[in-house]
C-alpha cells in the first residue's frame, strides 16, 4: 500500500470594505434599536473586513501543493469581493435583504459562496471574518 500524503493547512487572506446597517427583519424597528443599539443607526457605518479562508487536504506529491493560491485568490474574488467589496451588504447582497448583516451571518454567506465556486469544495475547512481588529467570528460549516 502507497504512503499517504502529508496534510497541510492553507490559509489566504483577503480585505474589502463594505456599509451596512444591523437591522434583523424579523425585529420591531423598537426590538432592532435595543439589541443593535448604534448599530442600527439609520445611516449605517462601514467596515474594512479581513478574510481569512483555510483550507485542509493532502499535499500532492507531484506538485508540492494542496491548491494552487492564484487559484484560491480567484475563488475567493469571484466569491467575495465581487458581491461585497465596496457595496452596501443590506441593500446590494440578496443573502442580507432576509437576515442582519452581522459578522456571523457574513462568515456563513462567505462559506457558501466558497462551497459554490471551489473545484474541490471538500478541502475548504474554515472561514473567519475579522468585522474589526477585535471583533472576529470564525465558522467550519457546521
Ligand atoms: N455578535 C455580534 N455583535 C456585533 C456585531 C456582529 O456582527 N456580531 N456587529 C456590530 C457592529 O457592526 C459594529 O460595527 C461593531 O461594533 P463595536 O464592537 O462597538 O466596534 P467598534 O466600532 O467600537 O470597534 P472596535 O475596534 O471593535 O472596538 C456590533 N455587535
Ligand atoms: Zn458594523
Amino acid at each position: 500500500m502507497g504512503e499517504q500524503s502529508p496534510k497541510a493547512y492553507q490559509t489566504r487572506r483577503m480585505t474589502f470594505s463594505a456599509c451596512h446597517r444591523l437591522h434583523s427583519p424579523h425585529l420591531s424597528d423598537e426590538e432592532n434599536k435595543n439589541i443593535f443599539g448604534k448599530c442600527n443607526h439609520i445611516n449605517g457605518h462601514g467596515h474594512n473586513y479581513i478574510v481569512k479562508v483555510t483550507l485542509f487536504g493532502e499535499i500532492d506529491p507531484k506538485t508540492g501543493m494542496m491548491m494552487n493560491m492564484t487559484e484560491l485568490k480567484k475563488n475567493m474574488a469571484e466569491a467575495i469581493m465581487k458581491p461585497m467589496d465596496h457595496k452596501n451588504l443590506d441593500a446590494d447582497v440578496e443573502y442580507f435583504k432576509t437576515r442582519a448583516s452581522t459578522t456571523e451571518n457574513l462568515t456563513v454567506f462567505i462559506w457558501n459562496q466558497m462551497k459554490h465556486v471551489m473545484e474541490r469544495p471538500e478541502l475548504l475547512y474554515e472561514v473567519e471574518v475579522y468585522e474589526t481588529e477585535n471583533n472576529i467570528v470564525s465558522y467550519k460549516g457546521e
